[in-house]
């Protein structure tokens, strides 16, 4: 069966996309609004301004790629469509992050999992971060806005073995759980969302968002890496970008971007390092501060049966048991996912080499892997990353603190439980010098004593959030509840950075819920601006 390619077709009938690796002169560009990235954030607000009537060129410094190449192939999908090629990591190398590196930014590769935003972060955000106007009443119809947009509902069919594991503990335990929401249409529950979808399901902004923007008039330009904003006298008057080549590297060409209006949508760690990068205003030196991971801790567990964790809807199913327990100030908290277990992905996630390595991957199959994401930037003695510009680019130093550690162990010991309670004949927690757990109990008192340590415990991350906090006041936030620069007049933030501490869920929808609430006013202002 031939599956309908939206991007060659929409490309075939006269979309405005400039490929910057095709350039060979310097270029300069003008619009009423320039959105730097199109993941997320930049993909919702470039439909939004566009639907307006206002122009828009949207910078994006991957490809554009669609399921003609979306091969399911690990090896092709990482270096195409992540940053690093999937390898990035934090300064002491101790959390690998992932994040999406071409159009649809990280919505192209990622997993489909769609939560409103929890009411905890919120009230903190009101109580603590100086946030207005975001109260869950205020949100909600946002939210239903997008899900309706991006055909966001439950996940109507079996979950994935994998997904059943967790689904099957919870019951047993009699903790909660929740069937995933997903933005899919017509999904063939493949399994492959990480690697770009091979049938178009996935409602990312490369399937949705960027093609409508396109088909109103807006411009795409492709392989163009932001290199800083212009400012003088509390404006933006321009953003400069290089071209890339194929393989992402600079090429000689430059390109200039001016606009009424900017808009940076490069995602979390980049929209701070394009900030710092331009020397824009900070007095209270906040810029790229507060970076958070939701850093997350991996069980895996060795089942009789197949569990075939590759295959199917990787995340159908989540357990809110522990996230908020001791209230969002409180201990940190761990919400219990699972991800889709392919075989580069599992095996730079796990411990051990030679032998033991190769034993693990022998049960590939039988391997259910569970996965704890810690509520990170709440607590005091939480306080997240920093990204730093370097001779090279950015680092993000992310020092992995006690209570995060007191709350790994806590995890480790619930996701042991849970398999085991799912019928795991095996449990390992994935940290270097644990062996198999072959009961409960055994792992009880093992994990209490089992040591924990940067580099030893496998720390990963696929949500970057924060570095660019929106609220009220200057000593805490760059921009304002409606993500307005506090120090330019025509400067947004449309992203996850904007989060002041990290969500306690995964983050897609809370970004296109509140990017469809600023874009909406923002495109009232420019339009009633320009007509006066
Ligand atoms: C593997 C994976 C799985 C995930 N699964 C889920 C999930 O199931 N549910 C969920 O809610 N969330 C999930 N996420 C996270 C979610 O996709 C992100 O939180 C969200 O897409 C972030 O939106 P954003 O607009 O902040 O940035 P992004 O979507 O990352 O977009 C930023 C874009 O800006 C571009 N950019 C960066 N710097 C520059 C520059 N200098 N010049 C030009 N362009 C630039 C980037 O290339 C990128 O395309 C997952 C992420 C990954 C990587």
């Amino acid at each position: 069966m031939a599956i309908q390619d939206p991007i060659e077709e929409g490309l075939a009938s006269g979309w405005k996309h400039i490929d910057a690796s095709q350039l060979s002169e310097d270029r300069t560009l003008e619009a009423d609004v320039v959105i730097v990235g199109s993941g997320a954030g930049g993909g919702v607000a470039a439909e939004i301004l566009t639907q307006a009537g206002l122009s828009v060129i949207i910078v994006e410094g991957g490809s554009l790629k669609s399921s003609n190449s979306f091969n399911m192939e690990e090896r092709r999908a990482y270096p195409n469509l992540y940053h690093q090629a999937a390898g990035m990591k934090t300064k002491d190398k101790a959390i690998g992050i992932f994040q999406g590196r071409a159009v649809g930014g990280s919505t192209t590769v990622n997993w489909t999992t769609s939560i409103r935003t929890p009411e905890p972060a919120l009230e903190f955000w009101t109580k603590e971060k100086s946030v207005t106007g975001l109260s869950r009443a205020e949100l909600d119809p946002w939210f239903q806005k997008m899900e309706q947009r991006l055909n966001i509902s439950k996940w109507e069919y079996e979950p994935n073995r994998n997904n059943q594991a967790l689904k099957t503990g919870c019951e047993k335990l009699d903790w909660d759980f929740t069937v995933i929401k997903r933005n899919v249409k017509g999904c063939w529950n493949t399994g492959y969302c990480g690697m770009g979808c091979p049938v178009n399901a996935k409602q990312s902004m490369l399937v949705t968002t960027i093609p409508s923007a396109l088909d109103l008039g807006a411009t795409l330009v492709s392989r163009a890496k932001v290199i800083e904003l212009e400012h003088h006298n509390g404006k933006i008057t321009g953003v400069r970008a290089q071209a890339l080549d194929e393989q992402l590297k600079p090429t000689s060409v430059e390109l200039n971007f001016k606009a009424k209006h900017y808009i940076l949508s490069a995602g979390a760690i980049h929209t701070p390092t394009i900030l710092m990068r331009s020397g824009t205003d900070d007095p209270h030196q906040l810029l790229g501060k507060r970076t958070f991971l939701h850093p997350t801790l991996l069980s895996g567990a060795v089942f009789s049966d197949p569990i075939n964790a590759h295959s199917g809807a990787p995340q159908s199913i989540y357990s809110d048991e522990f996230v908020w327990r001791d209230g969002a100030a409180g201990e940190l908290g761990y919400k219990l996912e699972v991800p889709p277990v392919h075989p580069i992905l599992i095996s730079s996630k796990t411990v051990g080499y030679g032998k033991s390595h190769a034993a693990l991957m022998e049960n590939f199959n039988q391997l259910q892997v569970t996965i704890a994401l810690v509520r990170d930037g709440f607590h005091p003695d939480s306080q997240g990353g920093q990204v730093h510009l370097t001779d090279t680019g950015f680092a993000l130093d992310y020092p992995l603190t006690d209570a995060f550690w007191h709350s790994a162990r806590r995890a480790f010991a619930s996701m042991a439980e849970l398999q085991f309670a799912a019928g795991a004949k095996q449990v390992l927690p994935i940290s270097e010098g644990v062996n198999y757990l072959n009961s409960w109990k055994e792992a009880k008192s093992v994990i209490a004593d089992m040591e924990l340590a940067p580099l030893k415990t496998v720390v990963a991350s696929a949500h970057v959030m924060g570095g660019c906090a929106m609220g009220e006041d200057t000593k805490m936030a760059m921009v304002d509840s409606h993500g307005r620069s506090h120090y330019y007049e025509n400067l947004s933030v449309m992203d996850g950075s904007i989060f002041p501490t990290s969500l306690g869920a995964n983050p897609q929808l809370s970004i296109y819920g509140m990017t469809a609430r600023n874009a909406t006013k923002l495109a009232e202002e420019l339009t009633a601006s320009s007509r006066t």
